[in-house]
């Protein structure tokens, strides 16, 4: 009889925010992409994913019941746990903490649809070597740290600034302590890195990719159409 050993690696897809930046009536994570919705595209890569074994989606209330209909309606292969999320990221990410079982998590953002899946599995395996890893990308402008009054008080070096992107991958046990942690000193953080910073843990940064966006704002819907339609073209990770 053959058996099947327990997955290392996990994912938390959180799609629980309301897209306040977004301006829509639907939220975001929801929003129509190539015929689909935007958190399919997101879970479709997880689920083509070799090294994914468990998979977690943290959304809102109300949106259970949709995004099940979504998982079956699309063919997602993987079993996927829905669940309800928090008042902040934050809060939904712990949610899912406390709904994974492998020893590696990763955490994504639902609304970046385009991440690939060499930049997952570069991601994962630089945790594993170095204790935690998030993907980033070099800035591309100069950066200006700019007062209340809109004067600049600082120009940092940009070659020490990266933009953060997701996925970022932890020892599940880390970022429970870090996301305990947070709450007890009653600190919220904008991603899940920087929880675990509070500890002393380093944390490796991977180079993720330009393309890996975070749908946010409205124009950021027209870049997502170019960027769905170029990995069309190229046949990338099947969009
Ligand atoms: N309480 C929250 C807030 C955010 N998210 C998720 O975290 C990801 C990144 O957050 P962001 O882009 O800021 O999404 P929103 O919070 O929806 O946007 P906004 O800040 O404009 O309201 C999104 O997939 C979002 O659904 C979540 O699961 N739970
Ligand atoms: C986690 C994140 O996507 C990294 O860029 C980002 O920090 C989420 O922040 P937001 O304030 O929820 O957009």
């Amino acid at each position: 009889m053959k058996t099947e050993s327990a997955p290392e690696v996990g994912v938390i897809v959180v799609a629980a925010g309301r897209g306040t930046r977004m301006g829509t009536k639907e939220s975001k994570q929801f929003l129509s992409l190539k015929g689909k919705p935007i958190i399919v595209h997101t879970l479709e890569v997880f689920d083509r994913h070799p090294l994914i074994g468990e998979i977690v989606l943290v959304t809102g209330e109300q949106d259970v019941d949709r995004c099940r209909a979504w998982i079956a309606e699309y063919g997602i292969a993987k079993q996927v746990k829905v669940i309800p999320g928090g008042a902040e990221r934050q809060h939904s990410v712990y949610r899912g903490l406390l709904n994974i079982g492998t020893p590696w998590v990763l955490v994504h953002d639902g609304v970046r649809p385009f991440v690939t899946s060499g930049q997952v599995t570069s991601c994962y395996e630089a945790a594993v070597e170095h204790g935690a890893s998030i993907l980033a990308v070099p800035v591309k402008d100069t950066v200006k740290q700019v007062d209340g009054q809109g004067r600049v008080t600082a120009t940092p070096d940009r070659r020490s600034l990266w933009a953060i992107q997701t996925p970022q991958a932890f020892r599940r046990s880390d970022l429970l302590r870090a996301h305990e942690d947070a709450e007890t000193a009653g600190f919220i953080g904008t991603d899940d890195a920087m929880l675990v910073e509070r500890l002393g843990i380093p944390v490796k940064v991977t180079e993720g990719g330009y393309s890996n966006i975070k749908i946010t704002t409205p124009e950021d819907l027209d870049f997502a159409e170019i960027i769905a339609n170029k990995k069309e073209y190229r046949g990338e990770d099947k969009l």
